[in-house]
């Protein structure tokens, strides 16, 4: 991104999320002097100013008056807490306001802005940290073009970016994508667990399973081959694969995946639903 067209960017809530697309963006060569994170804790404040050169500040409205792009990275549940008192601060500034809670709608979030504001709701991925992460974009018709390739530079710089053309599609997003690393760490445990099981040292079978979900996750990015065809090349007539790969199906895999997914989807639905003034 040319330093002259970066916008400046403020995270109000400096956890997970936030931490993982700032670090990213600083990786990539975004300027940390553009970059500010407000926060409640001044210890976590202090340490990510200590690593990363960003400004920091307890004072949400500071921040947000100090920048052209504010990204909303607080709880959902916390939402409307914290952007009532930034009422002010955000009518004066005006800045591009990104949201990348789960749930909250468009409507929801500009009734706690207080006036209509150009608004982006985005919802990311922890793999931003390594320059891997996807984020599902949608923009408010207040979003003007340079707005949105702020959103597509900043997205971009820490993986990959797609626009939806409807914001419901969001929710889905979440199921897939957002909430998505959660599943493969979880199957990644298991499958170390069962090399465990199976009479590996424990480290030993971690390793294995952590390598072997960085490889797979190589081939599936980096070849042209769809998930089946590489799965087909693993999958040997007769062998071992094909009998894992048996009690998977047997087992109902690709059900127990879509109820997880849905699950997901439907939660996004309800904090949506529960959080709405
Ligand atoms: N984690 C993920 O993988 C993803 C998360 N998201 C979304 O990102 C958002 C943040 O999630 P995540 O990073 O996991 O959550 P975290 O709890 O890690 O981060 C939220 C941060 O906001 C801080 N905070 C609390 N109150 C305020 C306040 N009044 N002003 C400013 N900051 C405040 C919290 O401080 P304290 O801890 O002291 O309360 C915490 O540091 C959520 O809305 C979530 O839906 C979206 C995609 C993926
Ligand atoms: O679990 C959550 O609610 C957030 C949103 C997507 C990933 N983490």
């Amino acid at each position: 991104m040319q330093k002259n067209s970066t916008p400046r960017v403020a995270f109000i809530g400096a956890g997970n999320m936030a931490g993982a697309i700032l670090r990213g963006l600083i990786q990539q060569g975004f300027p940390a002097d553009h970059i500010w994170a407000a926060d409640p804790g001044q210890d976590k404040l202090d340490a990510l100013a200590k690593e990363t050169g960003i400004q920091v500040t307890t004072d949400n409205a500071e921040a947000v008056m100090a920048v052209d792009l504010v990204v909303l990275a607080v709880k959902p549940q916390r939402m409307q807490q914290v952007l009532q008192p930034l009422q002010t601060a955000f009518q004066q500034q005006r800045p591009l306001v990104v949201s990348i809670a789960a749930g909250l709608t468009c409507a929801t979030l500009q009734g706690w802005l207080g006036e209509a504001l150009p608004l982006v709701r985005s919802m990311p991925n922890t793999p931003s940290l390594l320059g891997a992460g996807v984020a599902g974009l949608y923009a408010t018709a207040e979003v003007s073009d340079q707005q949105k390739s702020w959103v597509e530079a900043i997205s971009q710089a820490v993986g990959e970016a797609v626009w939806v053309s409807e914001e419901s599609q969001l929710e889905a997003v979440t199921a897939v994508s957002g909430s998505g690393p959660a599943y493969y760490f979880l199957f990644t445990e298991a499958l170390a667990a069962a090399g465990e099981k199976l009479g590996l040292p424990a480290e030993l079978a971690l390793k294995l399973a952590e390598h072997t979900a960085l490889g797979a996750g190589r081939m599936l990015s980096e070849t042209p081959e769809t998930p089946a065809e590489l799965r087909a090349r693993v999958t040997s007539p007769g062998g071992t694969t094909a009998e894992a790969i048996r009690i998977f199906e047997e087992q109902g895999l690709h059900k127990l995946v879509d109820e997880a997914a849905q699950a997901a989807a439907k939660r996004a639905r309800e904090l949506a639903e529960e959080l709405k003034g």
